[in-house]
């Protein structure tokens, strides 16, 4: 049944059950629980410090939850490697830029791709004819990926030399050459001047058009609420909302929390 508010329909994607996170004393998430649907974009907003990143962080593996859950297509994380949630369907952005600054473009979009690779370690060193597909494979694919994101022209530049904005990029076609079923964005527009960030936006429905399923982490409220079918809010590692676009811009709770900071500081 397609969802009243986003048109969305399907069973969930991902499913996050009750999950808490403790640092220490510091409660970073707090019994959440919220679904992603397969074909929506979502946006996971808050303050600074709400968990948004410990969320991504405990989705994509670099943390075990203290209790709690997380599901794709009802197989468990929890417990999982990161490279393993990679290969089940999981890529993710960061939101301090994480490149391989000695490679070209192209060559770490390709490293994105080997993720998914079937040849085994004796057959890479002995080059042997799957492998040899593979990689011409994957190269073709990392072309369309730089392609598709705008920035045919940096193929063979290396990552430290691109401008920021090709590099922030470049990030998302790595991520896209895992292959994943759900992107995750952390701050993807961060440092993008207006018409960078209408880009992105455009980019981000692209993404999904092509079948994917987007997470997106974002300051800025107008891209938010310009690209996301629907929104969780997190404060103080607690859902407070969650609900289409127009219903949390109008939830007391969460401008109190969240909309009560005039945009241009956000
Ligand atoms: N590795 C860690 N060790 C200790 N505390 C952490 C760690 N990671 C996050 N925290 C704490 O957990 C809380 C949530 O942080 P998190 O980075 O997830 O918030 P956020 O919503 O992503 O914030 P921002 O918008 O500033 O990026 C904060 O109090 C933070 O200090």
């Amino acid at each position: 049944m397609p969802d009243a508010t986003t048109g969305v329909a399907g069973p969930p994607l991902l499913e996050v059950d009750d999950v808490t996170m403790q640092f220490g004393g510091v409660t970073a998430l707090d019994h959440i629980s919220f679904e992603v649907r397969r074909g929506e974009i979502l946006g996971l907003i808050g303050p600074n410090g709400a968990g948004k990143t410990t969320c991504f962080n405990v989705m994509t593996g670099v943390f075990q939850p203290t209790s709690g859950e997380v599901r794709l297509n009802g197989q468990k994380l929890v417990s999982r490697s990161r490279h393993q949630i990679t290969r089940l369907g999981i890529a993710r952005t960061f939101q301090n830029i994480r490149l391989f600054p000695e490679m070209t473009a192209l060559e770490n979009v390709q490293v994105g791709g080997d993720a998914r690779h079937r040849t085994s370690v004796p057959g890479a060193l002995l080059r042997l004819p799957r492998h040899r597909r593979e990689e011409r494979d994957g190269r073709t694919q990392a072309f369309e990926l730089l392609d598709f994101m705008g920035i045919p022209h940096a193929a063979n530049s290396l990552a430290r030399n691109l401008p920021y904005g090709d590099q922030r990029r470049l990030e998302i076609a790595r991520a896209l050459a895992t292959g994943p079923e759900l992107l995750c964005l952390d701050e993807p527009a961060a440092g993008f001047n207006p018409a960078e960030k209408e880009e992105l936006l455009a980019l981000i429905r692209r993404i999904r058009d092509r079948g994917q399923t987007v997470l997106l982490i974002e300051h800025d409220m107008r891209l938010v609420m310009g690209v996301t079918d629907r929104i969780v809010v997190l404060e103080f590692g607690r859902k407070i909302a969650d609900a289409a676009p127009a219903a949390v811009r109008a939830d007391p709770k969460v401008v109190a929390a969240y909309l009560g900071v005039p945009e241009d500081a956000a």
